[in-house]
């Protein structure tokens, strides 16, 4: 076994004096892989997401694995007659995306660290205790850095694309994503499961290459099925408790709301975020009676999370939405059914873009005026 602090090592099994270069080498190794992993995924939360106390757990972690690094492990490093640096799996050369680059390297941390508990316990009598403990840490970190980076684009996603059933159904949304739309629910209320939770699997994977959030509408089994980023609920959907209990912290949930009442019925059950409409009478749903302008002008002045405006709106009355104070949009035909998608989103886009930053430039004109 070896003294942490001073370097000491003895091996306990078979009463020798003598630490076995094996064991050594695995240390060294998987401290390394932890390190290296940590590090990587410390550069997310740092420039990323710039969070400073995502990237500053990753660094404490960093310096405990170094301060586990005895000069005698690495010492024992044979790089040359190591075997396995060539074997690479052809995952590790694949990266969808930020969201499986970063699970792929808490998953390398993970590992690495079950290695350290295990093997670690027959170098010090510490290292299985102090590398669980480690590993349960990297679990809570992974479930933050998703918790996190979902809501940190949900924030950061002014149009909400609402599919429909469509032949062109990947193609368009592909398009949408093309032109630089960051949030999509699969909405589909009359294919059978099992054909849903292909086309869902599908829209998951496009939407993650793209860097997008992908939201199951209605279906919280669903949802969890296909590793969707949340789930959208309407009224008369599952409470958004029991939703939580089964999504866990970390995921997504919408409410549609059509009132104030609803609305702070929804906030307070702890959604993260809202719709609010319809705001026009929309054949997307028929016979849903219009909340109208006025109810967003209320979600305008008193919603406290992120909500849409949805129903009805198109490119020919976004502006008369946005000037009651709507910094969100969701939308079914005004992109699933336009003949350019890309070029359609783009404007959307750069529309609410204007608005935004005209909105600012007032509000920063009233501030220095008073
Ligand atoms: C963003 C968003 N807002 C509202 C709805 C409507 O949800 P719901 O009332 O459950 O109706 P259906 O979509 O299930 O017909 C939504 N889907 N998305
Ligand atoms: C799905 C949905 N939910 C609404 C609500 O008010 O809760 S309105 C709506 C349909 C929106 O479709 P379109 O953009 O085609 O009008
Ligand atoms: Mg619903």
């Amino acid at each position: 076994m070896a003294d942490k602090n001073s370097g000491l090592a003895r091996v306990s099994d078979l009463g020798t004096l003598q630490l076995q270069p094996a064991l050594c080498r695995i240390l060294d190794a998987n401290l390394d892989r932890a390190r290296e992993g940590l590090r990587i995924i410390e550069e997310w939360c740092r420039f990323g997401l710039q969070s400073s106390p995502l990237a500053q757990e990753c660094k404490s972690m960093r310096q405990e694995l170094a301060s586990w690094h005895a000069p005698e492990l690495r010492a024992a490093r044979n790089t040359p007659g190591d075997p396995g640096t060539d074997l690479s799996h052809p995952q590790e050369e694949e990266r969808s995306g930020i969201d499986s680059l970063l699970q792929a390297n808490c998953c390398r941390v993970e590992e690495a660290l079950r290695v350290l508990e295990e093997y670690g316990k027959l170098y010090h009598p510490d290292m299985g205790a102090v590398f669980k403990q480690m590993r349960y840490r990297v679990y809570t970190l992974e479930s933050s850095l998703m918790a996190y980076r979902r809501r940190q684009l949900l924030d950061q996603s002014p149009l909400y694309l609402v599919t429909s059933e469509n032949d062109k159904l990947f193609a368009v949304v592909e398009a949408a994503l093309e032109g630089g739309l960051t949030l999509v629910q699969y909405r589909d209320k009359n294919t059978d499961d099992g054909e849903r939770l292909r086309n869902a699997e599908q829209l998951r994977e496009i939407c993650h290459h793209y860097g997008a959030l992908f939201i199951m509408n209605d279906r919280v089994d669903l949802a969890l099925a296909v590793d969707a980023d949340g789930v959208h609920l309407g009224q008369q959907d599952m409470p958004t408790a029991f939703a939580r209990q089964l999504l866990g912290p970390q995921r997504l949930i919408g409410r549609s709301t059509t009132n104030p009442e609803e609305m702070q019925r929804a906030i307070a059950e702890g959604a993260d975020y809202i719709g609010v409409g319809p705001v026009y009478e929309t054949p997307t749903k028929p016979g849903k009676a219009p909340a109208g302008l006025a109810y967003v002008r209320y979600a305008a002045e008193h919603s406290s999370v992120p909500w849409f405006a949805i129903g009805g709106i198109d490119m020919h009355n976004l502006t008369d939405v946005l000037d009651c104070g709507a910094e969100r949009v969701a939308v079914v035909r005004g992109i699933m059914e336009v003949e350019q998608p890309t070029l359609v989103t783009q404007y959307f886009l750069s529309q609410m873009n204007r608005i935004q930053t005209l909105k600012a430039v007032e509000q920063r004109n009233v501030q220095s005026n008073a």
